[in-house]
């Protein structure tokens, strides 16, 4: 069923800003030019994303959640700002762990963890120093060289595919000016093409790359179906990633990424099932409010 009348909240995790509403029962989706017409910043509300709050249970997408976890009550339905949706979101689903709690919806004590389902499978997300850390779980560097051309950019450069349950493609930058040229207000393009499409993170490794044992890195991001935002979570955990790769043996797993909107760490670590990444970094509840969709 279309919803007609929402209250809403709006948050962001370092700029990467969000519309949630809580639709527990599955009754109350939106269509994607509702969800298109929410997220427009000058028509909207204006936000890179939506994010339904809405049992596991009460979802087709929800059943291989609780299949893989039945701990995974919530579910986080993304939907990027032209409606179309996402298997994940790293910044999101740290911003809809702050809603969860604050609205009373679950409760999450230090040291607990939260098991949230996503259409990339189960993250379990904890509370940490700066807000709050999420388990990206597993990654995949993709084979080939794909070539990225942006506008601005004097040269095309080859970049590195990388599968955070959502699609990437990473290229590094010769330096901060460089970097700030890229005019990403266009679509970036990838040759060949991603299927799927692809969020693609254009980076600056930091002079000299390590220090204290940190890797530090500048990004900036041109996300799929929301174009140029101020922070991409799981854009900073791939941006890392395919720096380490980049660097070879004795590379750090801990990181550091520099975006418009903040500050956020990454951290690769061996799990059970082989290496994991997370993320961790702010999440703040803006301002709530009402609209009616018409
Ligand atoms: N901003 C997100 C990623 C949102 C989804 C992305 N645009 C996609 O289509 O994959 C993040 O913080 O990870």
């Amino acid at each position: 069923m279309m919803a007609t009348e929402l209250h809403f909240t709006k948050g962001h995790g370092t700029g990467n800003d969000f519309v949630l509403y809580t639709d527990a029962q599955g009754t109350n989706d939106l269509t994607p030019a509702q969800v298109a017409a929410i997220c427009d910043r000058h028509f909207g509300v204006g936000a890179d994303g939506v994010i339904r709050a809405v049992k596991s249970a009460n979802l087709p997408d929800g059943a291989a959640a609780l299949a893989e976890d039945p701990a995974a009550e919530w579910f986080m339905d993304y939907r990027n700002a032209d409606g179309s949706a996402a298997e994940m979101c790293g910044n999101g689903i740290r911003v809809y762990t702050r809603y969860l709690v604050d609205n009373g919806l679950v409760e999450l004590g230090p040291g607990d963890t939260l098991a949230i389902g996503t259409r990339a499978g189960v993250r379990d997300v904890q509370r940490s120093t700066t807000g709050f850390q999420v388990d990206l779980g597993r990654w995949r560097l993709e084979p080939g060289e794909p070539v990225v051309r942006a506008r601005n950019l004097a040269v095309a450069r080859p970049g590195q595919g990388i599968n955070m349950g959502n699609p990437h493609v990473v290229v590094a930058l010769a330096d901060a000016e460089e970097l700030a040229a890229a005019d990403l207000a266009y679509i970036p393009q990838i040759d060949p093409e991603p299927v799927d499409g692809a969020n693609i993170e254009f980076v600056v490794p930091h002079e000299p790359l390590v220090a204290d044992g940190v890797g530090r890195i500048t990004m900036r991001v041109h996300e799929r179906g929301s174009g140029e935002t101020l922070s991409c979570g799981t854009g900073t955990a791939a941006a890392a990633l395919a720096t380490r790769h980049w660097a070879g043996r004795g590379a750090p797993n801990i990181w550091r990424v520099d975006v418009p909107g903040g500050t956020v760490g990454v951290r690769m670590f061996a799990a059970e099932d082989g290496e994991h990444v997370s993320l961790s970094g702010p999440a703040e509840l803006v301002f709530e409010g009402d609209l009616s969709l018409g």
